[in-house]
């Protein structure tokens, strides 16, 4: 039973949106608890989760005594109201370096990858991931140009800032496409950078509890 000070995160392992969360949380070092939402078993449809999130969508995080959903919105409000470890920088040119790495992934990789929207496409799992090939191409291409000029050790300068967050699950869930990752050289240095990190590696949807045995702890 959640109480007025637990933080409670409303997660599936493989969500590109939560998985952002439990980076942000892992990298403040904010503990909390997961209740999970199966989304191929479609556990984000339910009445009583459409209560939280009437949008049918993963995460909510229960904090403060009240539930913050969208993703985005939930890291900002971490930042604010617990500002060790910053992840959106101070600076608004710096910060919409950030930002605008995160749109990409946000509005126009993630949504297009959705159970649902993909199930709008077609029913055929190969045919799902043929039609989002090309939106990946597209959106790795602009992102990777973008890291060309942002990048330090991280995606945007030296330190880890929110575009990490995002960028680990969405390179992640690329790997069942197949891609040409060579063709992507600052996304995949910088991937390889985050990985190292221990609070990257608590919040990998492979070491997440849900995460299914044949690709439990593979971390890469
Ligand atoms: O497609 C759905 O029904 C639900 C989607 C989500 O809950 C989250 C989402 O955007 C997928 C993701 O984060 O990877």
């Amino acid at each position: 039973m959640a109480t007025s000070d637990s933080i409670v995160l409303y997660d599936f392992f493989a969500s590109n949106c939560a998985w952002r969360v439990r980076n942000v949380l892992h990298w403040k070092g904010i503990p909390y608890e997961t209740r999970s939402v199966n989304l191929l078993a479609g556990e984000q449809h339910k009445p009583a989760f459409l209560k939280i999130n009437p949008y049918g969508a993963v995460p909510v995080l229960y904090i403060d005594n009240r539930f913050i959903t969208q993703s985005v919105a939930i890291c900002e409000y971490l930042d604010e109201t617990r500002p060790e470890k910053r992840v959106f920088p101070e600076d608004p040119y710096e910060k919409a370096q950030v930002r605008r790495i995160v749109e990409i992934i946000n509005s126009y990789l993630v949504p297009l990858q959705n159970p649902t929207t993909a199930k709008k496409h077609s029913n055929d799992p190969e045919e799902q991931l043929a039609w989002s090939m090309d939106f990946f191409t597209k959106g790795f291409t602009v992102v990777e140009k973008l890291l060309a000029e942002t990048s330090g050790r991280y995606s945007v300068g030296d330190d880890v800032t929110f575009a990490d967050m995002a960028l680990v699950p969405q390179v992640w869930r690329a790997k069942r496409l197949k891609p040409d990752f060579s063709r992507f050289p600052n996304i995949m240095r910088v991937y390889k950078e985050l990985l190292q990190l221990e609070a990257f590696g608590k919040a990998h949807a492979a070491n997440h509890k849900d995460c299914p045995e044949d690709i439990r702890g593979d971390v890469c």
